[in-house]
């Protein structure tokens, strides 16, 4: 980080390049701040603005579109400063964090009365796209992730994430080649790293973090190396979680992300401008635990974007019927996170089952416009929360509790190991809602400076200070009964202006019966304003009691911060117990209302789906009443793993094939899904290769693209994946196309062994079956009107379809009636000559064995080559053998 003593002065930040001493003593001070955030643009707060200067003022002024201007001059050139108004900065700053920009906040902490030269400022807080609290901030439904990564020796690197809303640290280790799946995976919003790495590894990272991001661009940002140290990072980690050791999160092992933990934790207090106290818990995530869903997976599913990248409708968005934020967030990461082990899911499924029994409807009603706890209790380690905040925390707090003892009831009722659990943590401490009720006025101003914050009766010295205030009232209107009658100014009034504080006003007219002891405050056109020492003393002794009301309800409020402290981590607590109630309750309900049933899980290797239906498809035939959707049946085993589906474009071959991996990974996450039965075995992954839209940012043609993502599946599925192939081979030549997929389904079906759907269009395909026992023929039927129109009846049935309705499809979309004459024409003929030909070629035979190479590559090999034994006699042999060695020896 660049100090004030090592860069020259004056060369900060834009400014002129001249001593401090140069500038006037408000720019000195700005200069002296700007020095420790060189990257971070600097809010400086004069008065109802915070200002930005020199290059911050150019680059505020280009992303948020505000003017720029000069004022004044500091070290002889004029201020070049830009500035946004103090009351609507959230806007601001959720622009700049949307465009990867930090900010650092400059507040006057001394006292404007009494300082000498610029009132003291401090940098409070640093917002970063990583680093949000901010409820106005934060998009209700996701978290801002910050990540810090380590690249150590032999390119290992070392990951640490955590939402600084939330109260868990994530600590992963994994190679340099597999980075870019844990970015994308994880999706952070700000990732920090050592400076360290080489330049082509920073432009790969860049890429990577694009390629991952939703709606905000990540921001990267480098720390000292230093900040990244493995011991201090362990240390840090035992600190925050109260323990001598890691070894009971099994997290003791792992120097690289230690280093990591080390960066994370430090950015994230330096950011916050304090500890954080409520992050207590650790996670160590390995990648084997999660069945694996590559990013092209999840933007082939749209599980939580669809293609276009909007949120709906996905899978998404058709589950989260949650009633909170919280439950959302939590929903979208059991989504994105499906476990391998069927335990958690069977857990999920019982109290979703016991939830359904008594009806979800009562516990979500409870649920909804609860306040978000998470945020909430990670608002108050941070010393952030806000009066309003507090007070519905009151509430929710009470009404959590009337959660808990339903809870209770359904867990003792019904042993569901999950239900018990959550029964045991929905424990609202409820000392809570008694302190903040008894401190809080039920509906207290938004900003603690406002003051009416704290209740009555909660501190005798407000109170007094308090019924000062309220007594001035009646003795306002006192003084002005007696100074009328004093007077005879029938009209005289007793008034309060922030800038003159209390006065007498009287009319033109009437001036010439003010007494002697009136001294003149202001003149105005029609009226003279006067001040009488007996007001005066009451001035004096009211403001100061305003003052010190307002003083005193600020220092209460930091008391109140103060002892909410010992509660955050049962706040944490709570708030992860309503955000399961919440999801399970949401799936519950989806279940019902959709008219989904439970998986079964099953040790053996299986995917057997009675009736599926796909969830987000049949949703919306619905909506658009489009008709109903035609429920279909998969089965794979041990036996068969690989469907080659075919049928007619719009048949429904991309539709079957994701319902599949749909309600695979619903299972796997523990919900109903939409079928009459569904039996599945062990998963690892989900692959998907499925379309292709051109990798313009990457240079990667729509081919290479396809190649590439093929290549990934061959290379990191096993027997355990499921794997959807749509289509694969289209982007090229029809003999290269069908060349490669035929290779890559046998590949799959001979090597891989995963449960495969494979959909093509190249017929030829349909023969894959009759070679390989593990395949079999499926087709989405359709059939020919008598118009010769085609009627999808999108049931899928064994065998191959037996044509492919292209060019009926064509005259369905509206093609010109003469265009799709001639194709039929043309196909006609393409047929009958196809048929002549009859060229047989062997797709599927056995690839020959490479050829070998090493003959040609070493001198003796190559003369061993070149020797035929059976022209040798017994002599010559040994000669040969003497000539390889002498050549052997001359090092070939
Ligand atoms: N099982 C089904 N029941 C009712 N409608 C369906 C069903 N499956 C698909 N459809 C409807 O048919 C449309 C086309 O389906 P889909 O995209 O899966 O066809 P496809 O065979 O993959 O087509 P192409 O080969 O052109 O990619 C869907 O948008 C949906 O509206």
């Amino acid at each position: 980080m660049v100090t004030a003593s090592a860069s020259p002065p004056g060369a900060i930040g834009g400014a002129p390049p001249a001593p401090l001493e140069a500038h006037t003593p408000m720019m000195a001070q700005w200069l002296r701040i700007k020095a420790d955030y060189p990257h971070t643009l600097v809010f400086y707060r004069m008065g109802d603005f915070y200002e930005l200067f020199y290059d911050d003022a150019h680059k505020a002024a280009r992303l948020l579109d505000i003017t720029l201007t000069t004022r004044g001059q500091s070290a002889g050139a004029p201020v070049v400063m830009a500035g946004v108004p103090v009351h609507s900065v959230e806007t601001y700053l959720a622009r700049l964090i949307r465009l990867g920009e930090s900010v650092a906040i400059c507040e006057q902490v001394g006292d404007v009365a009494t300082a000498k030269g610029p009132v003291e400022r401090q940098v409070v807080r640093v917002v970063t796209p990583g680093t949000l609290t901010d409820s106005e901030l934060l998009a209700d439904k996701t978290d801002a992730l910050l990540l810090a990564l380590h690249v150590g020796a032999r390119r290992r690197c070392g990951l640490a994430w955590l939402a600084v809303t939330e109260g868990t640290v994530h600590l992963a280790e994994c190679d340099w080649a597999e980075l870019r799946g844990w970015l994308q995976r994880l999706a952070p919003h700000e990732v920090l790293h050592g400076g360290d790495l080489a330049p082509a590894a920073e432009a790969e990272l860049r890429s990577w973090l694009d390629a991952a991001a939703a709606a905000v661009r990540p921001a990267l940002t480098v720390r000292p190396a230093w900040a990244f140290d493995a011991a201090l990072g362990q240390r840090k980690l035992c600190d925050q979680l109260q323990a001598a050791t890691l070894a009971g999160w099994g997290a003791q092992d792992l120097p690289e992300a230690h280093a990591a933990a080390s960066a994370l934790l430090d950015y994230a207090e330096h950011t916050q401008g304090r500890q954080l106290g409520h992050v207590r818990a650790l996670r160590v995530v390995r990648p084997q635990e999660w069945i694996e869903l590559p990013a092209t997976t999840r933007r082939n599913l749209e599980l939580t974007q669809t293609l276009r990248g909007e949120s709906a409708p996905t899978l998404l968005s058709l589950l989260d019927t949650c009633a909170t934020g919280m439950g959302s967030r939590l929903l979208r990461r059991w989504l994105l996170e499906p476990p391998r082990d069927r335990a958690v899911a069977r857990e999920r499924l019982a109290a979703i089952g016991v939830l359904r029994t008594h009806g979800p409807d009562d516990l979500r009603r409870g649920l909804r416009g609860l306040s978000d706890v998470e945020r909430l209790a990670a608002r108050i380690a941070l010393r952030q929360a806000r009066p309003r905040e507090l007070a519905g925390l009151t509430q929710t707090l009470q009404r959590a509790d009337h959660l808990a003892q339903a809870v209770a009831m359904l867990a003792d009722t019904h042993p569901a190991t999950l239900l018990q659990r959550l029964a045991a943590d929905l424990r609202p401490p409820l000392e809570v809602a008694a302190l903040l009720a008894r401190a809080l006025l039920p509906e207290p101003a938004a900003l603690i400076r406002d003051g009416s914050v704290i209740a009555p009766g909660y501190d005798a010295e407000l109170d007094e200070l308090r019924a000062i205030q309220a007594n001035a009232d009646a003795f306002l209107l006192d003084l002005e009964a007696r100074e009328r009658a004093r007077t005879g100014i029938a009209n005289l009034r007793v008034q309060y202006n922030k800038v003159h504080g209390f006065y007498i006003e009287v009319t033109q007219g009437q001036l010439d019966k003010v007494p002697d002891d009136y001294r003149r405050r202001q003149t105005l056109k029609n009226a003279e304003r006067f001040i009488t020492p007996e007001l005066k003393a009451f001035e004096d002794k009211a403001l100061s009691a305003q003052e010190r009301a307002l003083a005193r309800e600020k220092w209460l409020y930091e008391r109140l911060l103060d002892e909410l402290q010992p509660f955050v981590p049962a706040l944490g607590t709570l708030a992860r117990a309503l955000a399961t109630l919440d999801v399970l309750a949401a799936l519950a309900e989806r279940s019902l209302t959709l008219d989904w049933q439970a998986p079964t899980f099953v040790p053996e290797p299986r995917i057997e789906i009675r009736q599926g239906r796909h969830p987000v498809v049949e949703a919306r035939l619905q909506e658009t009443g489009a008709g109903p959707f035609i429920p279909n049946d998969t089965v794979l085993d041990a036996r068969t793993r690989l469907l080659i589906i075919t049928g007619p474009n719009m048949g429904g071959k991309s539709t079957y094939m994701r319902q599949v991996a749909l309600i695979v990974l619903l299972a796997s996450i523990g919900s109903y899904v939409p079928a009459r039965s569904c039996h599945l075995g062990p998963i690892d992954a989900i692959h998907t290769r499925i379309g292709a839209a051109d990798d313009l940012a990457n240079a990667q043609s729509t081919f290479m693209l396809e190649m590439t993502e093929a290549a990934q599946i061959l290379h990191s599925a096993t027997e355990h994946s499921l794997v959807l192939m749509d289509e694969i081979g289209r982007g090229t030549s029809t003999f290269d196309g069908l060349a490669l997929a035929s290779a890559i389904a046998t590949h799959l079906h001979d090597r891989v062994r995963a449960f495969t759907l494979f959909a093509t269009h190249y017929f030829e395909l349909t023969e894959f079956p009759a070679r390989h026992p593990g395949a079999v023929n499926v087709h989405v039927s359709a059939v020919e009107g008598k118009g010769r129109e085609i009627v999808f009846l999108h049931q899928i049935e064994p065998g191959p379809a037996s044509r492919s309705y292209g060019v009926q499809v064509a005259r369905l979309a509206g093609v010109p009636a003469a265009v799709v004459q001639q194709a039929r024409h043309t196909l006609a003929q393409l047929e009958a000559e196809s048929a002549r030909a009859q060229q047989q070629i062997d797709l599927f035979a056995a690839a020959p064995e490479p050829e070998p190479t090493v003959a040609s590559e070493h001198p003796v090999l190559q003369r061993l080559a070149e020797l035929d034994p059976d022209a040798l006699s017994p002599r010559d042999a040994l000669d040969a053998l003497y000539r390889l060695r002498a050549l052997l020896e001359r090092g070939g």
